[in-house]
Order: C-alpha cells, then structure tokens, then sequence
C-alpha cells in the first residue's frame, strides 16, 4: 500500500509500464473485456487518445445547454417540498449525462432498452460472482448479453448512417476509421465493451461526489450562502444579457463553487485508492515488489496527510486558493490511466449546483441526524443521504 506522493507517482507515471491495472475477472466480464481500463499499451493508448478527444473541454463546452436542458427537467420532478435520496437523485442525474455523453443528443429508439437492461447490469457489480440461476451475478450476466446485441443494433445502424454519428460513439466509430489507414478499424464488440466501460467509470463516481457536495453544503450554512451569492450573480447577469441560459464562460466565473467541488473531492476521496500489479519483479524505494503482487497508491491516505492539506479533517475549499503540491492531489488519478472524463464530471456538476442553489431554499433539511458512512463501494453519507428540500422562486425556462 502506498501513502507517498513520490512512489505513487513512480506507480502511476514514470514506471507505469511495470504496474498493471487489475481489477476482478467477474468485474472485466460484467463490463467487457476490451473496454480500455484493463489493458495497458498500444491497445490502450490509442483508445485512450479516442475517448479523451470525446471529453476534452473543446468537445465538451457545446453540450452546456444539453446538461441544462436535462436539469431544468430533472429538478421540477421533485415538485415544490418533497424529499428526496439524494444519491439516487443524483444517480438518475449522472446517468442521463452518461447517455448523453455517450450516444449524443438524438436519442435512439434502443436508448430507454438500454437503460433498463444497464440498471440490471449495476445490480451485479459487486455480488458475489455464483453463476447459478437467480443470483443477482447472474441475472447482470443476462443483462450484460442482451445489451451487447442491442448495442450491436445501434453500431451497425450507425455505421450504416450516412451522416456523422454524435457523442463518444461517433468518435469510436470515425475516429477509429480515420486511424485505419494505420491500424484496423474497432470491432463491434471493442465498441459495445467501451460504451459500457465509459458508463459504468461516469455513473456512480459523479452521483457520489456529488452527494458529498451536497452534504458538505448542508453542514456548512455560511458556504450555502456564498455559494448561492456567487450562482445568483450568475444568474443575474445571464438575466441582465438576455441571454437563454449558461455558458461554458459562465461556469468558469463559478470560482467558489468550483473550489468547494475541488475539496468535496479530496475530503471525500470517493475513488479511495486504486488497483495495480507488479508484472515483473520490481524494486522500488528500497523495497522488492514481486512479480504477480498487488500495488495499491491510496489517495485517500495522501489527499488527509496533514503535511499536503494542513487540517486534513476540515472540510475548507479556501485551501484550494494556492494549487496544490504536485502528485499530491489525485482525484481523478495521474499519469495513463488518469480519468479522461475529469472536466465533464465537474461541469456536470456545477450546471446542477447553479440550478440547485438558485431554486431550492438556502437550508435543505436532513431527514436524518446520522453523520455515518455506507460503502457501495464508494463511500457515501449514510442512506445516501435523504432530504428534505423546498422550492425558492419560480425558475425561468430556456
Ligand atoms: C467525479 C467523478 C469521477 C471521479 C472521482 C473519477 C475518478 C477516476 C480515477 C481516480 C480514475 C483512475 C483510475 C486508475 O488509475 O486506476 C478514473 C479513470 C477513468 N475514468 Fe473517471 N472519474 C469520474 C468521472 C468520470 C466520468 C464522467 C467519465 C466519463 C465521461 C470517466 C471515465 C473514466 C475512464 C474511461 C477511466 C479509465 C481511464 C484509463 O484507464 O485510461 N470518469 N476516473
């Protein structure tokens, strides 16, 4: 196990050919043995290379009115007063920026079949792999198969189409055949386990951080109000210019907010540590790490070192203010196999806390006085933290 940044470093970055990622065999068969995250190399790097242009921030900026457009619709499905669990909220909040990222804004006659058989496909992730009939394990394997040929469906109507195809399936499919004067097209199959690979890495991790924010928010009723101030100046301002809705600009002014994000995501640590392999014998600061063991750098350990983040326990996004200590903040990982999917998660998440803050009333109310944690894996506040939440003022519509 890893707690400092200069071996997690050597891990992740600069011997990264010598650790391999592992994760469970029951896991990689669930989401698809090509999907990028198991593979190191020349497999990976060029996939890598596919679905980072599908995230950078120029790909990502013209899909702002999208994401609003799903949270002007996702919020009034609360009504006025009602509550709410927060992390299945944002779980149904992060799925449909998943989809969207991932097929594009026309959605397919297939889309709602996928979404049905992807939520059996979750129920699986972290049962016990008995593939015996009944068993949530397999029950997800089922779902994994079905979903495999409608997604097949969906790649040949694609590649049929004339016109280009949208989101990280259109880079799959054209990216793919604009590298093939060098190396063969993606097959079907490498496609299909990517599109799951990339819903699966975007779902949860993004719906758990965000309930973190969320929670944070709530203990700390003078950040609410700042926070709120810095959205409602926003909102101000798009007013004043007649403007329809959020820009990409606009959530680069979200400075506050942005570093409240950038602390929920170190205090939280959702992503707490993750998976390597030795796959030669090899010596690292001093120590042997034979062929075959497992590597683990822990970001959590590193992210609540007093040394890096002094009074690692207080929950205070002011420390964002100067840029942390190189390789000692990782919350989306470092070096090949860091996450591609680093700025939309964190736009996703300021469009919602916009709309949130500005709409809702200043104080949410927990249901529940329980300050416990519940492991699914990510951590998350207990019950995935229920509450209860009134609406402020009528919004305007785009
Ligand atoms: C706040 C939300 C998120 C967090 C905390 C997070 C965190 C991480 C971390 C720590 C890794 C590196 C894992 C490792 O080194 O073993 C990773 C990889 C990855 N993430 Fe994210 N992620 C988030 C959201 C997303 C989103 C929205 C997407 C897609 C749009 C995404 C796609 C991926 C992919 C495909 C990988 C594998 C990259 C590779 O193996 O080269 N993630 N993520």
């Amino acid at each position: 196990m890893i707690s400092s940044p200069e071996a997690a470093k050597v891990v992740l970055v600069s011997r990264a050919h010598l650790f391999k990622p592992t994760y469970p065999p029951s896991k990689e068969k669930m989401i698809g043995p090509e999907a990028l995250f198991f593979h190191q190399g020349d497999y990976h790097s060029r996939l890598k290379k596919l679905v980072q242009a599908s995230f950078l921030p120029s790909a990502i900026r013209e899909s702002v009115a999208d994401i609003e457009k799903f949270v002007l619709k996702f919020l009034p499905s609360w009504g006025n007063t009602s509550t709410i669990n927060t992390l299945q909220e944002m779980k149904r909040y992060a799925f449909d920026v998943a989809m969207l990222s991932v097929f594009g804004r026309h959605s397919d006659l297939e889309t709602e079949g996928i979404k049905q058989l992807y939520h059996c496909l979750e129920k699986g992730y972290n049962s016990m792999p008995f593939n015996l009939p009944g068993t949530p394990f397999s029950k997800a394997m089922k779902a994994r198969k079905l979903l495999n040929e409608t997604l097949r469906r969906v790649i040949e109507k694609r590649r049929e189409s004339k016109k280009q195809s949208e989101g990280l399936l259109g880079v799959l499919l054209e990216g793919s055949k604009d590298q093939n004067k060098l190396m063969n097209q993606l097959s079907d199959s490498q496609v299909a386990d990517n599109i799951i690979g990339v819903i699966f890495a975007a779902h949860d991790t993004t719906a758990s951080v965000l309930t973190w924010v969320l929670k944070y928010l709530h203990d700390h009723g003078e950040l609410l109000d700042a926070v709120t101030r810095e959205q409602e100046s926003i909102q101000q301002s798009i007013m004043e210019e007649n403007r329809g809705g959020l820009t990409w600009d606009d959530t680069k002014k979200m400075r506050l907010t942005s570093r409240v994000i950038q602390e929920t995501l170190r205090a939280a640590s959702v992503l707490s540590f993750t998976f390597r392999e030795a796959v030669e014998d090899v010596e690292l600061q001093g120590y042997l790490i034979p062929k075959g063991w497992k590597v683990l750098p822990l970001f959590r350990s590193i992210h609540h070192c007093a040394e890096f983040f002094p009074h690692p326990e207080k929950f205070d996004p002011s420390r964002f203010e100067v840029p942390p200590r190189p390789n000692t903040y990782m919350p989306f990982g470092n070096g090949v196999h860091s996450c591609p999917g680093s700025e939309l998660a964190k736009l996703e998440m300021l469009v919602l806390l916009h709309h949130l803050t500005t709409s809702y009333r200043h104080v949410w109310e927990t249901v529940e006085d329980d300050d416990g944690i519940q492991y699914g894996p990510f951590p998350v506040p207990k019950r995935g933290f229920p509450i209860s939440i009134t609406k402020r003022v009528l919004k305007r519509t785009i």
